[in-house]
């Protein structure tokens, strides 16, 4: 059977002043699970959400639900509900009555209101919570009334926004656990926005990668991380060493005024390229033994490693997340993997990526 619930085909969004929001956008999202959209503030998430929920309309493309066209399918017939990042609950209705609210304007018989309710306040463990007014809740509480209203409507995609933005550092972890989680034993689809990126990382199943109205990449969460495969999106998740490069030949590259063996091809001879290394994929040794020789110039203890900041004789830095502490001003070598070089043409996209691939018979990233 086929376990696509959404798919877009080539949706674009503009508005009537010429701002271009969405400029091609393509995916497949499939039943039971836990999609992230992610980007800085302005790149279009909200607006793709807006569009699933039927808030907005796409200005060219389509829109596939369950394998139907739901372009011109008014919100309220969609069988998705929207988790908003400020709540939007009402103040003036207890705990109960907030969640009850779609089910009685739908005229839902009482008895079954009731029955629904309470179940949906205890997979949020707010059971027993009903008659509490919204302003005697916690922030944490009141996106679990929020989320608890989502799923009494029984929809087969929960869409949120932000929703964690407004609670403090700690709170949001533990409800990225809880949603993770609640996602799991609903086993529903959830999108889920969000500028965050540890917060991409630790929940989704698969992240798609947002910038300027573009997808920059899509993936799983340690796919994304391991492979970048551009430099917006090797910049924006965790931290990397980004240098120019040149790529001289398949698996030969040129980066720090020296040559270097690596993993990738498929480029043209003596390419321009950018080289991305991860800080814990340098590994602190003696400048005699190390590939590239580079001078300490900070170190922070950040408790489970250190963080040094250093330079190459080139100016360029090398961020190194090291166990073993080295002194400022020390003269120090970094080793690496031909792995662990990742090679980016510059501006790639994810289908041109996948076509050079293809072209080369790449093994590694097959
Ligand atoms: N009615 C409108 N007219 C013109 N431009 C708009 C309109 N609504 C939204 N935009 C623009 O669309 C772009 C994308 O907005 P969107 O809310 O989708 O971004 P986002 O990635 O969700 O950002 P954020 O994280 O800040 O919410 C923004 O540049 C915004 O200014």
């Amino acid at each position: 059977m086929d376990n696509t619930i959404i798919r877009f085909e080539n949706v674009t969004k503009s508005y009537n002043d010429g701002t271009v929001v969405l400029k091609n956008i393509n995916f497949e999202l499939e039943r039971g699970k836990f999609y992230t959209l992610l980007g800085p503030s302005g790149c279009g998430k909200t607006t793709i959400l807006r569009i699933i929920a039927g808030f907005t309309d796409a200005t060219t493309g389509d829109v596939f639900f369950n394998g139907k066209r739901i372009n011109d399918v008014p919100a309220n017939e969609r069988h998705v509900n929207t988790v908003f990042q400020d709540y939007a609950l009402f103040p003036h209705l207890n705990v109960f009555e907030n969640v009850a609210f779609g089910l009685r304007i739908k005229k839902v018989k009482e008895v079954e209101v009731k029955e629904r309710v309470q179940k949906a306040l205890k997979f949020v463990n707010l059971a027993g919570y009903g008659n509490r007014e919204i302003s005697e809740m916690s922030g944490g509480q009141r996106q679990r009334v929020a989320i608890a209203r989502a799923i009494v409507n029984d929809p087969d995609v929960i869409l949120l926004d932000e929703p964690l933005s407004a609670l403090d550092l700690k709170l949001r972890t533990e409800m990225q656990y809880e949603l993770r989680e609640l996602q799991q034993r609903l086993g529903k689809t959830f999108i889920f926005v969000t500028h965050d990126q540890e917060e991409a990382l630790a929940m989704s199943d698969e992240i798609f990668v947002l910038s300027h109205g573009e997808i920059k990449q899509s993936g799983t969460p340690v796919d994304i991380y391991d492979e970048p495969i551009n430099r917006f999106v090797a910049d924006f998740i965790g931290e990397s060493n980004i240098v120019d490069g040149i790529m001289i030949e398949d698996y030969k590259v040129k980066f720090a005024g020296k040559e270097f063996e690596c993993v990738d091809g498929g480029m043209k001879p003596n390419e321009k390229i950018d080289v991305v290394i991860r800080p814990e994929d340098l590994e602190m040794t003696t400048p005699d033994k190390g590939k590239l020789v580079v001078t300490v110039d900070t170190q922070l203890f950040r408790g489970v490693h250190y963080e040094l900041s250093t330079y190459d004789k080139d100016g360029n830095e090398w961020l190194v997340h090291s166990l073993k502490k080295a002194e400022v001003g020390e003269e120090i070598g970094l080793d690496f993997d031909p792995e662990a070089i990742h090679v980016m043409r510059l501006n790639e996209t994810e289908e041109d990526f996948d076509k050079r691939l293809e072209a080369y018979g790449d093994e590694e990233h097959e």
